[in-house]
């Protein structure tokens, strides 16, 4: 029994969904299916959850919502009437979107995320009308009864472990089931979504849940291409990676699968295929435990922005006890992650996500890190990307780096951080953000074309 995940470009219009029914119907194994919310239908056109998180803050401070909410009920609109359903899935789209307005206020996260959920909540009900219709026994299946169980942490939620035994009777479904992506409920009983994109980890958790032999990921590109192609032009497609390997390239910015999908099909070792809902007899790429090893030793290179980095120096630093602990335990206070924390003899860098705080908490994180260090200086480098370079065969190649160091070096990038992780299947290089495309660019020529 496999689950099958469309994301939301293969669910954006009513063309897409007759694509995606026929996909189903091509294997019986396919019996859990996972639906985004619509997505675009071209490149300046708007998610549905994009839409709604507009609604939802324009509903929160009472401002008027009367032309956002037209436009996500003609969505769902267009969708149906080109698959000619009736309008009562419409009638009852609506119903539930004017309802989301009267949630309560007094948690604005939680009723964001109430109309964030909405949007697959909603295209599940209208997929399964859609399937059964076209010959398809399919039945919509709310999270709440299915026991998909999260984290108190709207925009965040975390999947809790009861969830996989109470999934499992999924199976038992004679028909196909619909599941909405992105949300689970709290214990409480409130909706609470994922992080974006992560109706890619509802499929992984069914996956696990209903021990699935594959989980199948529908997008819109025939691969996972060795770097992102809307920066390199034709990149070439991977047909095999290890799951440490695309943990890796999904944390460094390959948006076409989240990087907390992994985990819950890896935990039993199911493996995930990503296909093209445009070109479903493309191979696609499969992730999976271990993986034939080729000539190749970079299997892909990624990048993300958006860090900034902090540098401590402290003579002797390497001699005073719990140094590190102060850091953390500063940054802890202040309700701070970091990502990476590379240190030498008399100096440590913190690179971290900057949404975290505004340029003046940053400021004064800086004079508390420095005086509470006693620190000789603390500086910081704001605008930074991260570069990495992934592949299981870089630990056999010694030439990797240098490989990497002349391709900056020839593209005068100057390398701020590296940062090597200990598992040896990727490397990390901090750079100025302007330089990003341009690193990447550089990076693949050198470990793909040369
Ligand atoms: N290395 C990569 N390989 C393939 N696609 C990538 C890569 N990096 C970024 N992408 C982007 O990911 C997109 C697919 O992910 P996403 O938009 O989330 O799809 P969906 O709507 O199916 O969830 C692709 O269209 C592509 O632009
Ligand atoms: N619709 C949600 C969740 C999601 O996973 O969407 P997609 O499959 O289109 O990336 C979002 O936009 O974040």
């Amino acid at each position: 029994m496999n689950v099958i995940k469309f994301g939301g470009s293969s669910l954006a219009s009513g063309s897409q969904l007759k694509k995606v029914v026929q996909i189903v119907k091509e294997d019986a194994a396919r019996k859990i299916v996972v639906v985004s919310a619509p997505g675009k239908r071209s490149a300046e056109d708007e998610k549905v959850t994009d839409l709604l998180i507009g609604f939802g803050m324009k509903a929160l401070v009472g401002h008027d919502y009367s032309a956002v909410l037209s436009k996500i009920i003609n969505r769902y609109q267009s969708i149906a009437e080109e698959l000619g359903l009736g309008n009562e899935i419409i009638d009852e789209i609506r119903t539930n979107l004017d309802s989301l307005v009267n949630g309560n206020k007094d948690e604005p996260d939680y009723y964001l995320d109430a109309f964030k959920a909405s949007g697959e909540n909603n295209n599940a009900k209208l997929v399964a009308a859609y399937f059964n219709q076209e010959g398809v026994p399919a039945r919509y299946m709310d999270p709440k009864e299915a026991g998909l169980v999260v984290t108190n942490e709207p925009g965040n939620a975390q999947v809790l472990p009861e969830s996989y035994e109470q999934l499992y009777k999924l199976r038992e479904s004679k028909e196909v089931i619909i599941f909405p992506g992105f949300f689970g409920y709290t214990k409480d009983g409130k909706a609470c979504t994922f992080s974006r994109g992560g109706s890619d980890i509802t499929g992984s958790i069914l996956a696990n849940g209903i021990k699935a032999g594959l989980y199948e990921n529908f997008t819109d590109v025939d691969a996972i291409f060795a770097a992102n192609p809307n920066v390199v032009e034709n990149p070439i497609g991977i047909k095999e990676l290890t799951y440490r390997e695309m943990r890796e390239l999904s944390y460094g910015g390959f948006s076409v699968l989240h990087d907390e999908a992994l985990q819950p099909a890896f935990k039993l070792g199911i493996p995930v295929q990503i296909k093209n809902t445009n070109n479903p007899s493309a191979p696609g790429t499969r992730i999976m435990k271990e993986r034939q090893m080729s000539e190749q030793s970079v299997i892909g290179i990624a990048s993300s922005s958006g860090f900034s980095s902090i540098y401590i120096d402290k003579y002797l630093m390497n001699r005073e006890i719990g140094f590190g602990r102060k850091v953390l335990e500063i940054l802890e206070s202040k309700g701070i992650s970091y990502e990476h924390m590379p240190s030498g003899i008399d100096n440590l860098t913190i690179i971290l996500h900057s949404n975290q705080m505004t340029t003046e908490e940053e400021d004064s994180l800086l004079v508390q890190l420095k005086e509470e260090l006693d620190a000789d200086s603390v500086t910081v480098e704001r605008n930074i990307a991260l570069i990495m370079i992934v592949g299981e065969g870089m630990r056999e190649k010694m030439f990797t780096m240098s490989k990497a160091a002349t391709a900056f070096s020839e593209n005068t990038i100057n390398i701020d951080m590296i940062n090597q992780g200990a598992s040896e299947v990727s490397v990390m290089f901090g750079i100025q953000a302007k330089h990003e495309d341009l690193a990447v660019k550089a990076l693949y020529e050198a470990f793909f074309v040369k």
